[in-house]
């Protein structure tokens, strides 16, 4: 066998996050190689964010346009599937990562294409579609960078059956005539609604109530929404066994109930990619992998990272790149000699937003726009919090849309007198959460964020009818 390829980092898994990580330590003056065995953007640009939102748009704006009077009128049709469907197809390049390959080359990155595996510490082989293998053995770091994978629940009968996942989902060519999607978590809900929207029957099953890690004055009114355009939304239900009979599938719900539907989409959350992967072969398992603030896998011996959604903390693109970000960082200052152990937190080597200040966003119509600690998250992590809350009121808001309904809520670190916790419910709060966030990061104190003073009319003056109510 021939030796292994030397390099100074070799990343796992082509995602956003990969990318990030491998453009970081090149920036940095490393040499870096990047495996992907499917395309080169991962789940984000292919099968997730991006084609999720893509179906969602449209009957955002549409549905925007009906609550103005004057522009109302004005809407005379429904959407055209078709035309959501290619949108959505044009923001995934038909599938094609060609445009990503070449950005991923031209900053100087190898890029490898084929499975990667762990063959021994610090070193990697590759098999390639073609039957050959590239073994390379890294100087500085080997990074896995791999993705989630979906959890399926077992379900008596589901195993056997061809069910959507997300994938299937995000990429489908044509609107079903009916939808059933199993689990309410953000990804079901934001779907059913795209569905729906398009004209698809959905009945979501969940078996407690939706959205369950977000305030539940919030989730109610995306439930509202839901219910008030027709969906169907069972809270609280078991699903038992799925049979498919007559070519559609069947979902036994208990109580003699059933849902019946021309698709099923399984979407009942995601866990690390850290399966096939080798990490036996240096001692690890993959089922209990944790990582540092730097990234770094504390088990393997300091040559091993773990970023994005194969770390296991959060499973949310902006931060996997956040994390991307720091851990590229750290790997290079680990091979200048600058960074030992451990990093300080909010140093440019830690990822401490990660268990304080992480933004997302439910892109329903309405909105949930969440950033850091609910008010029970706060309390369970120690900290000495309240919470104020109230319905999105403003001049701003009222103009925003007729019957504009939405709701806010703060958590304030009683003890430091500053917000760890900010949540925007209703019609496009999206864009007011990074001011919540800088809050949070920077750590402003009350008193001085009292002065940031909201423009008149905008949905922000939330902030102030916030800090009003809270006392200031
Ligand atoms: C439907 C849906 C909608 C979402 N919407 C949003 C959103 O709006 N905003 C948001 O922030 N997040 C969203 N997310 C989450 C987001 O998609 C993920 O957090 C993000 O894609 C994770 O990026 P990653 O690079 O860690 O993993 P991935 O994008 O999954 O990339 C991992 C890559 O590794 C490759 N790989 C795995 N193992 C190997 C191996 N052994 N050898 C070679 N290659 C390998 C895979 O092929 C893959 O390309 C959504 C998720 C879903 C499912
Ligand atoms: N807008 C966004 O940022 C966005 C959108 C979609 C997905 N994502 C990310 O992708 C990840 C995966 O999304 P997801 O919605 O699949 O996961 P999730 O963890 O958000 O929700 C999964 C849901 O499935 C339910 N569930 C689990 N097992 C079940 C069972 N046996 N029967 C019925 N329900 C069951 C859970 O109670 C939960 O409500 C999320 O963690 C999220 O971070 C983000």
């Amino acid at each position: 066998m021939s030796e292994p390829l030397s390099i100074d980092v070799i990343v796992i898994g082509a995602g956003a996050v990969g990318e990030n990580v491998a453009g970081r330590v090149v920036e940095r003056g490393l040499s870096a190689v990047l495996v992907e065995s499917d395309l080169v953007g991962g789940e984000c640009s292919y099968w997730a964010c991006m084609p999720s939102k893509a179906l969602l748009r449209p009957g955002t704006v549409l549905s925007a346009a009906r609550g103005v009077a004057g522009a109302r009128e004005a809407v005379t049709g429904a959407l055209d599937p078709q035309q959501v469907l290619e949108r959505r197809t044009s923001f995934t390049s038909d599938w094609d990562d060609s445009s990503q390959e070449e950005w991923v080359t031209s900053t100087g990155i190898i890029l490898e294409r084929g499975w990667a595996t762990l063959t021994g510490e610090r070193e990697v082989t590759i098999s390639h579609d073609d039957g050959s293998g590239t073994t390379y053995r890294a100087t500085h770091a080997v990074v896995l960078a791999t993705g989630s994978t979906p959890t399926v629940p077992p379900i008596d009968g589901l195993a056997d059956l061809d069910y959507w996942t997300t994938r299937e989902a995000t990429s489908a060519k044509e609107v079903p005539a009916s939808l059933a999607v199993l689990g309410g978590g953000v990804a079901g809900v934001e779907l059913a609604q795209a569905y729906a929207r398009l004209g698809a029957e959905v009945t979501v099953i969940a078996r407690s109530g939706i959205l369950g890690n977000y305030p539940k004055e919030a989730s109610d009114l995306v439930l509202d929404a839901l219910r008030g355009e027709g969906l169907t939304v069972l809270t609280d239900t078991a699903t038992n066994a799925v049979t498919r009979e007559d070519g559609r599938f069947v979902l036994d719900v208990g109580d003699g109930r059933t849902v019946t539907a021309e698709k099923l989409l399984v979407s009942t959350g995601r866990h690390p990619n850290t399966a096939g992967l080798g990490l036996e072969s240096v001692g690890l398992d993959p089922k209990t992998l944790t990582r540092d603030d730097t990234g770094r896998v504390p088990d393997a011996g300091g040559w091993l990272y773990a970023v994005g959604d194969a770390g296991g903390v959060v499973q949310l693109t902006h931060q996997g790149k956040y994390e991307a970000r720091v851990t590229g960082d750290a790997i290079a200052a680990r091979a200048r000699g600058d960074l030992g152990e451990s990093a300080a937190d909010w140093s440019a080597y830690a990822s401490t937003a990660d268990r304080a200040a992480v933004p997302q966003v439910v892109f329903t119509d309405p909105e949930i726009a969440m950033v850091g600690r609910t008010l029970e998250q706060a309390r369970k992590d120690g900290v000495n919090a309240s919470e104020t809350s109230l319905e999105i009121a403003v001049a701003g808001s009222a103009l925003h849309s007729d019957g504009y309904t939405g709701w806010a809520q703060m958590v304030v670190d009683e003890d430091r007198k500053v917000l760890v916790g900010v949540t925007f419910a209703g019609p496009e709060v999206s864009e007011m959460l990074h001011a919540a966030t800088i809050a949070i990061v920077g750590e402003v104190p009350l008193d001085r964020l009292w002065h940031a003073v909201p423009a008149y009319p905008t949905v922000s003056e939330v902030w102030l009818r916030l800090l009003e109510k809270y006392g200031l």
